[in-house]
């Protein structure tokens, strides 16, 4: 049998001189986490957790029983065993400390607890989303300011992926592994090693229904994509979009593509959709580990001086070749 998840991250760690393995305690906590929303995600109706909760998150979205529950139980599991001194996540407006009750870590978190929520009661695959980084030297009690750290400063990022398997996609820096859950061992394996994003592609994922928001590079290119062999580009791309960034970043994972949320005028007091400590930053870094590239269309994303903890970015990543065309086009606008 393949190796687990946790043997992994201990061989792993034994190749970093003074690790204290605080580091593979975090990430056996939060396997446990994700473990536990396996499971609420599969069993869905049988124990009553589809469905609205009727409140709304800090960022004005309705929250549905399964963005609180699994909030909760990242929390829960992520709180008690000292690696971390704050946690931040989607589903609340500030920095959650850690209780007074627990010791207290060299670890921050960041998450996003189920990602692409809108499909949970249509049964399409969804996810989690997490990032590590470390707390400032001396700070015990950190505020928001403290994690204010752009992406390259990421120890870790992850995510699960809740669909016909359950799987989770990690890098501390050193490539990208991805793992299976066996339900049966109750453990997670190695079954993708060295995950790499194919520099060249045919296939690009966007909302299309926001075409008439998108600026002047990003209608281009889409435009050239769909023109096929009859367009500039003279070969034929395909399009998807399934709404769970974790399910569009794992597609590109496994066989490349382009996935774009970029910037629109459909707000103009929000610079994209998707938020940079919780979604953008822990994907560029698994991206850019796999090969791929990841960008704004302006700047590099894990290059952001964050100045919020739920502040919102473009997004633009994927195989190498085509989000240097889409870079390219910004450039020559
Ligand atoms: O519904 P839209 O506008 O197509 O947006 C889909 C995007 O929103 C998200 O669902 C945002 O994530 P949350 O469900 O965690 O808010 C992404 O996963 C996805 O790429
Ligand atoms: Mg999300
Ligand atoms: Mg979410």
């Amino acid at each position: 049998m393949s190796k687990s998840l946790i043997q992994f991250i201990i061989e792993e760690q034994r190749a970093i001189p003074g690790a204290t393995g605080d580091f593979t305690g975090l990430l056996s906590d939060i396997v446990s986490a994700c473990k536990q929303i396996a499971h609420q995600v599969n069993k869905g109706a049988l124990i009553g957790v589809l469905g609205s909760a009727g409140s709304e998150n800090v960022q004005g979205e309705t929250q549905k029983k399964l963005d609180v529950i699994t909030n909760e139980i990242f929390l829960k599991s992520n709180e008690w065993a000292g690696h971390l001194a704050a946690m931040a996540s989607e589903e609340m407006d500030d920095i959650y400390p850690i209780p007074a009750k627990y010791p207290k870590g060299k670890y921050l978190l960041t998450f996003d607890p189920l990602d692409g929520s809108s499909n949970i009661d249509v049964n399409i695959s969804v996810g989690t989303i997490f990032s590590i980084l470390r707390c400032p030297e001396g700070i015990t009690n950190p505020t928001a300011d403290d994690f204010m750290q752009p992406g390259t400063k990421q120890v870790c990022a992850g995510y699960a992926l809740y669909g016909p398997n359950t799987m989770l996609v990690i890098t501390s820096g050193n490539g990208v592994n991805g793992f299976t859950l066996d339900r049966d061992v109750g453990d997670f394996f190695l079954t993708h090693p060295n995950m790499t994003i194919p520099a060249d592609t045919l296939e690009f994922a966007i909302n299309a229904s926001n075409e008439r928001y998108w600026e002047a590079p990003v209608q281009r290119y889409v435009k050239e994509c769909i023109a096929g062999k009859t367009g500039p580009r003279g070969v034929n791309f395909n399009m998807r979009w399934v709404a769970s960034m974790v399910a569009e970043v794992h597609r590109i994972l496994t066989r490349g593509g382009v996935f774009m949320y970029p910037k629109d005028t459909k707000d103009p007091s929000k610079a994209g959709k998707l938020r940079l400590m919780y979604e953008a930053n822990p994907m560029s870094f698994i991206v850019e580990q796999a090969g791929g590239m990841s960008h704004t269309g302006y700047e590099r994303i894990m290059d952001i001086k964050p100045s919020g903890l739920h502040q919102r970015v473009p997004v633009i990543l994927g195989s190498k070749n085509e989000v240097e065309r889409i870079v390219g086009y910004h450039k020559e606008a």
